[in-house]
């Protein structure tokens, strides 16, 4: 589910006549997708997806998320550019709520990325945080590991162990983490969630890197930490696949050398990583009313991932 609010014919034609963009020929609400509603817009000058701000983004911060899509896109990054109106804004109001016309990009989203998809979205990485260290605005990461240890420190031992009995515990790991969290590692503007369904592909090209909604000033070493935890395990974070995580590594470096310091970081990052989306997962988990209809994720995926960083990240990532 991921159309929350209804548009009308009427209402749509008007908003899109804001825009240079021809005439309204269609509009499809687009089922992907958890944070917004999404529409894929079809004028009679081609596609474009169209986007409401339903929760989560402070729409304040709309214009560094959005200049960031221009900024990237201007740099022949495979991102898309945002359609600014007829009076040069990049977003709108209808109603309350924010909207913005993004240029639509081809591409599926791999669901069992091969070796070489994977190359091709670490060089995209290293692509966009090469292409974003003079973009001029800034964004405070809110989800580093002490904003993470903060969260699942907020929420009791019981109302943990409903979500999983197991998972209590992290809160102890979580606090060990933030003594061993490696600081000065050379910053960019970061994506901080490239999952593959945050990335389009036609075979092993990359045509779009999407949803920059918790882009952020970080190290981008972190960013490439967080693409490996999210591109080289099975869902549940049983099963790890070198070859995915040394094709990953290998693309990015094939545009952006790690520094040695960087590159020993590796196993630290990935753990904090896992620590991110564990605690983000069971606040999700913890805010959704278990009738609701949108799907909950397991934070204990990414413990899975986690116990594995713990164990085996020196090997991972030699
Ligand atoms: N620029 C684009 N070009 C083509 N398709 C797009 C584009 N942006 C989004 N989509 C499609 O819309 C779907 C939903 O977009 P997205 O994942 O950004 O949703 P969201 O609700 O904003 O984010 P999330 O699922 O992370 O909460 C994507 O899976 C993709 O199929
Ligand atoms: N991609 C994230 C959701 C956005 O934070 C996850 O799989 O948990």
């Amino acid at each position: 589910m991921a159309v929350y609010t209804h548009l009308g014919a009427e209402d749509l034609a008007r908003l899109i006549a804001r825009y240079d963009v021809g005439e309204l020929v269609s509009a499809k609400g687009i089922a992907e997708g958890i944070s917004n509603s999404n529409w894929l817009i079809e004028t009679t000058r081609g596609r474009f997806i169209l986007t409401m701000y339903e929760r989560r983004i402070d729409i304040g911060e709309l214009p560094f998320f959005l200049g960031l899509l221009d900024h990237l896109a201007s740099r022949g990054c495979a991102v898309p550019a945002t359609i600014h109106d007829r009076d040069g804004a990049a977003s709108r109001k209808v109603d309350d709520k924010a909207v913005a016309l993004i240029e639509f990009l081809p591409g599926v989203s791999p669901t069992q990325p091969s070796p070489e998809q994977a190359r091709a979205v670490g060089a995209a990485l290293a692509q966009i945080h090469l292409a974003a260290r003079d973009y001029p605005q800034t964004r405070r990461n809110d989800l580093t590991p002490k904003d993470s240890a903060t969260t699942l420190q907020s929420h009791g031992e019981d109302e943990l162990a409903l979500i999983d009995p197991a998972l209590p515990q992290v809160r102890e790991r979580a606090a060990d983490l933030l003594e061993r969290w490696p600081e000065g590692l050379p910053e960019s503007i970061i994506h901080s969630d490239l999952f593959p369904d945050n990335v389009l592909m036609l075979g092993e090209e990359v045509t779009g890197l999407i949803d920059f909604y918790f882009a952020a000033r970080d190290m981008m070493a972190y960013d490439l930490a967080v693409t490996h935890a999210a591109w080289c395990f099975d869902k549940t974070g049983a099963r790890f696949d070198p070859a995915i995580g040394q094709a990953l590594v290998a693309g990015y470096e094939a545009v952006r050398p790690l520094d040695p310091v960087e590159r020993e970081a590796l196993p630290v990052l990935a753990e904090g990583a896992c620590l991110r989306f564990v605690a983000s997962r069971a606040e999700d988990w913890l805010d959704t009313p278990a009738d609701a209809q949108v799907l909950r994720k397991d934070p204990m995926d990414f413990v899975r991932r986690w116990d594995f960083y713990a164990e085996e990240g020196a090997r991972a990532f030699a």
